[in-house]
């Protein structure tokens, strides 16, 4: 019997915008309403910290180490049919790193191979409005571009972390999200809270498969491809590909700069003492964003996840099923990685 294609739902947005917060929320909401839902997680650093919060009952395919929208996007493809083989999901969601291009996904979800079994339902990118507004003032450089991306594809967009803006500058970036795309609604929210029909009611105009008014809409915004394959290790470069841009004026800075996002990941040999790594994240530099990691402090017997973004830290006391080891993950652009170690690893001296 031929099957209907699986729904798939694409998280989109910065690192650290919400995107995993909306998840869980996501996952809660399908299984209350008894549907079995499945999961594609992709990480830039070796770890999934996310999947490990979301425990070991959820059906994940995990995408570790590199970018689903270019390093490892071939990949795509497989782990989703294996998901729908092995679990049969009545949907999937997609959550991508934070420096992934959707359009890249949305090409990977939309090959005429997998036109069968899955239909790419909604795009919902979720923006933190404090680092949209951040960036939106310096007006350049490559994270900007993504952000614009990000935003320009949606077919959703929950404008996050409201609580930490004031309401005129929340206005403000409503206004300019509305700018970069005409007809996606947008939500503002906190803590990625939104009821979840919203996102899954029928996108005007019928689901993303038929991708050509998401590519017009970038079209209209401007350049549509910042994000290139990985140089070395953990380093994405966010380098033009100059054959996938009818327009190459669109990338005025392509030849002088090679903007980075990097992942340093490293592993703690010992518990370390809470306070030194409090001050010492208040102390990282601006070129990390992004960090999330578990950790064992000596001065108490629980184990920690850190989420840091954008200056915000927060701990929670976990219980990881299996071994997990304490190990943290940083991520940003233009960073020093040796110096960043050498803090790290002072934690641990007496
Ligand atoms: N103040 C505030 N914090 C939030 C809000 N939403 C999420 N956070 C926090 O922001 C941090 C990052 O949230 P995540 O949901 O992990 O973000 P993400 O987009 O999945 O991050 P990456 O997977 O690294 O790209 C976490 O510490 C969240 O608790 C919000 O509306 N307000």
């Amino acid at each position: 019997m031929k099957r209907n294609p699986t729904p798939v739902y694409l998280l989109s947005g910065f690192l650290g915008s919400g995107k995993t917060t909306l998840l869980k929320r996501w996952l809660e909401a399908a299984e209350a309403g008894g549907r079995k839902p499945a999961v594609v997680m992709n990480e830039l650093g070796e770890v999934n910290f996310d999947g490990i919060e979301l425990g070991d009952d959820v059906r994940m395919a995990e995408m570790l180490g590199g970018c689903i929208c270019c390093t490892v996007r071939g990949d795509l493809g497989t782990e989703l049919l294996k998901l729908i083989q092995e679990h049969d999901p009545d949907m999937i969601l997609i959550e991508s790193t934070g420096a992934a291009n959707p359009l890249e996904i949305i090409d990977a979800v939309t090959d005429a191979s997998m036109l069968e079994r899955v239909e790419l339902r909604r795009i919902v990118t979720v923006v933190d409005a404090g680092h949209l507004q951040e960036w939106a003032r310096k007006g350049k450089g490559s994270t900007y571009r993504l952000m614009k991306e990000q935003i320009s594809c949606a077919s959703v967009i929950l404008l996050n972390k409201t609580d930490l803006l004031p309401e005129a500058d929340t206005g403000e970036m409503e206004r300019l999200v509305r700018e970069w795309n005409g007809y996606a609604p947008i939500y503002r929210t906190v803590g990625a809270e939104i009821g979840i029909g919203l996102l899954e009611e029928p996108a005007e105009g019928g689901s993303v498969a038929n991708h050509s008014s998401v590519l017009a809409a970038s079209d209209e915004t401007g350049p549509s491809c910042c994000c290139g394959g990985a140089a070395h290790e953990h380093d994405y470069v966010h380098e033009h590909d100059h054959s996938e841009c009818s327009e190459p004026s669109h990338h005025p800075e392509h030849h002088h700069t090679h903007e980075h996002v990097m992942a340093y990941t490293h592993y703690f040999e010992g518990p370390i003492d809470s306070e030194r790594f409090e001050t010492m994240m208040g102390r990282l530099p601006d070129g990390v964003y992004r960090a999330k990691g578990i950790l064992t402090f000596t001065d108490t017997a629980s184990r920690f996840m850190f989420q840091y973004a954008y200056k915000q830290l927060d701990l929670m006391k976990i219980m990881p099923q299996g071994v997990v080891p304490d190990v943290a993950v940083f991520i940003g652009e233009h960073f020093d990685k040796v110096k960043l170690e050498l803090d790290i690893r002072a934690l641990s001296e007496s």
